[in-house]
C-alpha cells in the first residue's frame, strides 16, 4: 500500500485526489451528519454485534492511526443486522484524533467536531477475504463511534496502556483477550449511509454505521493518543494527530436513522 499519503500540508487529504482520483467520487466519507435531514426508517434493524475475545490478536502502529487486528478466519467476531443483509466479520478497529480536543473525528453532526472517532473495520463473508470485500460496494460496513472528552473510560485505558510499546510507526505488539463491545456506548441508535474508506485508497465499499451516542475520553488520555508518532524510530518526530479526513460533499445521499 503506497504510503506517500499522509495528514500533513504536501500529503494530506486537500492532496489525496491526485493519486487516488476517487477522492472525489459520488460516495465518499466522512460526512456531515445533519440529524433533521435524517429521517427515522423502521424498515432499519437493530445493530447484532457478536464479538469474541479470543480473536484480539495484535496492536500495530501503521503511521497513519493504529489499530487492533482480529483474527477474521471464522465466524467469531460478527457484525449481522442493522442496515446490512448476511455477516460481516471484525477484521480491525483504529481510532482518528485531532491535536486539540476541538477536532480530530471524522464524521460530524451538524458541524460538531469530536475529539475522537472509533473505527470499527468490519467485511463482508460472502467475498473470500478482505482484500477481495474491500474492492465491493457491499464489501466493508464501519461502525463509527464518536469520544466526547469527559472522565477517564477505563475500557479504553486497556488500549493505551498499550500504545506506549508502539510509539513508533511500524512497531507492533500482542494484544490478546481484548472484547471490543466494552468501547461500545450504552445505546446502539445509529445513522447509516453508503460511503468509502477515509484513507486512500479511498474505495466507495463501505456501508458507515455511526452510533448516536458517544463514548467518554478525558483530556490525559487524549493525551495519551498524541504520544504516539507518525514517524519511525531514528526518523524526525512527527506526533500522530489530526489523523482525520475532513467531511465530504453528500452529492445527493440520503442518511438514515434507526432511531424516532
Ligand atoms: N478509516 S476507515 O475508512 O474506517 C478504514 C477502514 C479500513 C482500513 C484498512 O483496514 N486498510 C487495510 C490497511 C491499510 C493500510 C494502508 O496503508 C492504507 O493506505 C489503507 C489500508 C486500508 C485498506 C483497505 C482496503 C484496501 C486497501 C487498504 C483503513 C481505513
Ligand atoms: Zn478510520
Amino acid at each position: 500500500m503506497s504510503h506517500g499519503w499522509g495528514y500533513g500540508p504536501t500529503n494530506g487529504p486537500e492532496k489525496w485526489c491526485d493519486g487516488f482520483p476517487i477522492a472525489n467520487g459520488p460516495r465518499q466519507s466522512p460526512i456531515d451528519v445533519v440529524p433533521g435531514q435524517a429521517p427515522h426508517d423502521p424498515a432499519l434493524k437493530p445493530l447484532k454485534l457478536k464479538y469474541d475475545p479470543a480473536t484480539s490478536q495484535s496492536i500495530l502502529n501503521n503511521g497513519h492511526s493504529f489499530q487492533v487486528d482480529f483474527l477474521d478466519e471464522a465466524d467469531k467476531s460478527t457484525l449481522t443486522g442493522g442496515p446490512i443483509s448476511g455477516t460481516y466479520r471484525l477484521r480491525q478497529f483504529h481510532f482518528h484524533w485531532g491535536a486539540s480536543d476541538d477536532r480530530g473525528s471524522e464524521h460530524t453532526v451538524a458541524g460538531t467536531k469530536f475529539p475522537c472517532e472509533l473505527h470499527l473495520v468490519h467485511w463482508n463473508t460472502k467475498y473470500p477475504s478482505f482484500g477481495d470485500a474491500a474492492g465491493q460496494p457491499d464489501g466493508l460496513a464501519v461502525v463509527g463511534v464518536f469520544l466526547k472528552i469527559g472522565s477517564a473510560n477505563p475500557s479504553l485505558q486497556k488500549i493505551l496502556d498499550a500504545v506506549e510499546s508502539i510509539k513508533f510507526k511500524g512497531k507492533q505488539t500482542t494484544f490478546a483477550g481484548f472484547d471490543p463491545k466494552i468501547l461500545l456506548p450504552p445505546s446502539l441508535d445509529y445513522w447509516t449511509y453508503d460511503g468509502s474508506l477515509t484513507t486512500p485508497p479511498l474505495l466507495e465499499s463501505v456501508t458507515w454505521i455511526v452510533l448516536r451516542q458517544p463514548i467518554s475520553v478525558s483530556p490525559a488520555q487524549m493525551a495519551q493518543f498524541r504520544s504516539l508518532m507518525f514517524s519511525g524510530e531514528g526518523e524526525a518526530a512527527c506526533c500522530m494527530q489530526d489523523n482525520y479526513r475532513p467531511p465530504q460533499p453528500l452529492k445527493g445521499r440520503k442518511v438514515r436513522a434507526s432511531f424516532k
